[in-house]
């Protein structure tokens, strides 16, 4: 398994080693001993699915404000994504910045977005399913959102912004200007 640190390096992509065989292959997608020495002790407590039937299919940017700020190990277990990770720490050297990464059923990557950052994702292919662990419970009182694109973050999506479906939620989320300072960096 092999763990990338990215252009902000407290998200990290993580490649599983992958065993094939005449009948297809194998791989181990989560160890904890390794999650922890190579990226931190967390503890997941709760699977997520979606599935999103067409390519362009935006959700995003969420998050989950503190104490129920959740950390997500993302993987793409049918079809393909592109995982957008947003760094909104406030006194971040990288605060407001994007790091993303094509997540599909094919490579079997997988993203770690810490607490702190707002996720979001577009499908790059039809019928994708987004499968993804958790460290805090769905918290609905708790739920966030910054608008996906917003140009402040300079985010670059596979998808005409006329053309992405969206939930009504995430065309009226607020741009990065109006966020409170909801988390603090910390070096
Ligand atoms: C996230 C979540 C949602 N729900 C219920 C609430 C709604 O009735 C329904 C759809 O929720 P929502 O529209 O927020 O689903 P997504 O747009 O896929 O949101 C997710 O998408 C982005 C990519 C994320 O990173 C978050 O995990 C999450 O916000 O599922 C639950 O019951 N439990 C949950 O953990």
């Amino acid at each position: 398994m092999q763990f990338e640190r990215m252009a902000i390096p407290e998200v990290v992509l993580i490649t599983p080693k992958r065993f094939g065989d005449s009948r297809g292959y194998f791989m181990e997608t989560f160890k904890a001993s390794l999650f922890q020495s190579e990226i931190g002790d967390f503890t997941f407590v709760q699977d997520n699915r979606s599935f999103s039937a067409e390519t362009g299919t935006v959700r995003g940017l969420h998050f989950q404000l503190n104490p129920r700020a959740q950390g997500k190990l993302v993987s793409c277990t049918a079809g393909a994504l592109l995982d957008v990770a947003v760094d909104i720490r406030s006194g971040s050297p990288t605060y407001g910045q994007a790091v993303s990464a094509e997540l599909t059923a094919e490579n079997g990557r997988q993203l770690w977005v810490p607490p702190g950052f707002a996720h979001g994702f577009c499908t790059l292919a039809p019928d994708t399913v987004i499968s993804y662990k958790v460290t805090d419970y769905y918290s609905p009182d708790h739920d966030r959102g910054l608008l996906w694109n917003d140009p402040a973050l300079g985010i670059i999506w596979p998808v005409e912004e006329g053309k992405a479906v969206l939930s009504d939620k995430d065309q009226k989320q607020p741009r990065l200007a109006e966020l409170q300072a909801h988390f603090t960096y910390t070096a």
